[in-house]
């Protein structure tokens, strides 16, 4: 029974979906990255929150591990490169808790305007300061929006029914999707210069790295609040801290900061500036969310193989998951032979799919077949790293559809280029489950690919089965399965057999027999 372990606080549903759909979960939060990597290689699902660091060093101690899953969001806690060159999904919920940051950016916006904690602080210590705290309105103000995804977007629409306007600067924002928003488009010097409140809501990226350093600060007008609920590194918090001193910032808002947790900063204590310990995601119903979300995502990943948000590997419906996972077999097995068979000097593969499996996603199947092929180098390879490795390797992959039925209502074919030339394989499902090899360069033959086999291509001639079956049984071999294919009569001919014993130490006398032009051991 797989078992997954909670790592970070979160709501119990969580634990209670992962046993209902059949898995042993721990909760164990708190703890110290050695503690973690002490206890990881149980596990085959970890499920987080922003707190557990997903690090290299983590991931390496973690043996058992398929799926990382990230109630939430950012994932900027997680080594994802590490992850998929070890073959480990990565997942968030992209959604789940994007209303309830939004709220807490507006909410910051509030209290920055009216200086909220504050004026609670002095009244709750008897001081009644009437006329100390002199707010602004909303109402009117112009709010710069850095980032206009996902929780952008919603902050926007709650800005417009606050009567605010909204100018937006993203790099991939569509004018027709501003349009539709109801912002303006614009530069990031354009929204600086404009903006009475600014918030930010993208990821923290080498393009977005203190995107409000000091000299874009500086360009903003006299009297700009800032709200970060984001992430830490989006502003250059000293510069900040400077601003603020000097009265060009009105007020700031945090909720994330470059270290995190944050005990002490510079900022703290400074007049205007307002903190929340990472809590854009702290409501009861965004966790409830997260929690549901992932706990379903990871169960489907690790029981049927179906894969929702992920983010190192292409989504795979749990709906789907049991319609592909046929052809995921028979995938890897034809990369697999085509590895075993043809493994010098590839540079380029092409997948095609053909009749209902053209129907299907390719990506999971190309990713399968890239294992199976990758495979004869690692055998810790699998659909996630795959396609890394490959790319890694230099190995261009091609995919490509056909709609139309051959000879058989469902076709994957392989095709690689090599020293020799282009070679390729193919394979269909009997009874849309079992993987069957029906082609071999270019030779009809119909086989299972299991086991242990040998493959032999020789000249068709009178008598070599015959040889052959005598060679074999003088070693000890036993033949299970024999399948036999040939170009025309007299030409090429290939032989695969199953067999229950080794054929390594048999193979220079098969290779010795007359006509006998290839042999290879295989396996599967
Ligand atoms: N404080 C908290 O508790 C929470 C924080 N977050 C964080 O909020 C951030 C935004 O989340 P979503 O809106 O869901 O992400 P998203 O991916 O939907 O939107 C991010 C937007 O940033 C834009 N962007 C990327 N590079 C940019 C650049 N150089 N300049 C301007 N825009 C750029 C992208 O085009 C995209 O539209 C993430 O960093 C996430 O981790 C999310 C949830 C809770
Ligand atoms: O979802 C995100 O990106 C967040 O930052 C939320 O973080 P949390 O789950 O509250 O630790």
């Amino acid at each position: 029974m797989p078992k997954v372990l909670i790592s970070d606080a979160m709501d119990p549903r969580a634990a209670q979906i992962f046993r209902e759909r059949g898995l042993e979960v721990d909760e164990i939060t708190g703890k110290t990255k050695d503690e973690l990597i002490a206890i990881i290689g149980d596990y085959d699902g970890l499920a987080i929150r922003s707190s557990t660091k997903v690090t290299k060093e983590v991931l390496a101690a973690a043996t058992n591990l398929k799926v990382v899953g990230r109630a939430g969001i950012g994932v900027d806690n997680v080594d994802i490169p590490a992850a998929s060159a070890q073959g480990v999904v990565v997942m968030n919920t992209p959604f789940g808790n994007s209303i309830t940051t939004a709220e807490h950016a507006i909410a910051l916006m509030f209290a920055l305007a009216r200086d909220l904690p504050e004026a609670d602080k002095s009244t709750q210590a008897g001081k009644w300061e009437k006329n100390r705290f002199m707010g602004v309105e909303v109402t009117g103000k112009t709010l710069g929006l850095i980032g206009a995804g996902n929780i952008g977007s919603i902050v926007a629409d709650r800005a417009l029914g606050l009567k605010m306007k909204v100018v937006a600067y993203d790099p991939f924002l569509t004018p027709e999707r501003a349009v539709e928003m109801g912002v303006e488009k614009a530069t990031l010097d354009e929204l600086l210069a404009k903006a009475d409140f600014i918030t930010l809501h993208t990821p923290l990226t080498d393009s977005t790295r203190n995107i409000l350093s000091a000299e874009n600060l500086a360009k903003t007008k006299k009297g700009v609040r800032i709200i970060n609920c984001a992430r830490g590194g989006l502003i250059d918090e000293a510069a900040l801290k400077a601003a603020l001193d000097s009265g060009h910032v009105a007020g700031a808002a945090l909720d994330v900061f470059v270290t995190e947790p944050a005990k002490e900063s510079p900022l703290f204590g400074t007049p205007g500036f307002i903190s929340t310990p990472h809590l854009g995601a702290s409501t009861n119903e965004a966790q409830v969310n997260v929690a549901i979300q992932v706990a379903e995502q990871m169960a489907d990943y690790l029981m049927t193989g179906g894969v929702t948000n992920g983010l190192n590997v292409p989504s795979l419906s749990a709906e789907d998951a049991p319609k592909v996972k046929p052809y995921l077999a028979l995938a890897e097995k034809l990369g697999s032979l085509v590895g075993q068979l043809a493994h010098d000097n590839l540079t380029k593969i092409a997948v095609e799919l053909e009749g209902a499996a053209a129907e299907l996603n390719s990506k999971p199947i190309t990713g399968a077949v890239l294992a199976g092929l990758m495979r004869v180098y690692s055998d810790t390879v699998n659909m996630v790293n795959a396609p890394f490795l490959a790319k890694e390797r230099g190995l261009e992959v091609r995919e490509v559809r056909n709609d139309r039925e051959g000879d058989y209502h469902t076709l994957i074919r392989v095709s690689v280029q090599t020293a020799q030339g282009e070679r390729s394989v193919a394979g269909t499902l009997f009874a849309n489950k079992e993987p069957r090899l029906v082609e071999i360069f270019g030779i009809k033959v119909e086989a299972d690919l299991d086991g242990q086999m040998l493959y032999v291509v020789n000249e068709d001639a009178p008598g070599f089965i015959g040889r052959l079956g005598t060679t074999l049984g003088e070693a000890g071999v036993n033949i299970g399965t024999f399948h036999l294919g040939r170009r025309a009569a007299g030409g090429e001919a290939v032989l695969l057999l199953s067999v229950d014993q080794s054929v390594k130490p048999t193979l220079d006398k098969v290779q010795a027999l007359p006509g006998v032009k290839t042999v290879k051991a295989l396996s599967f």
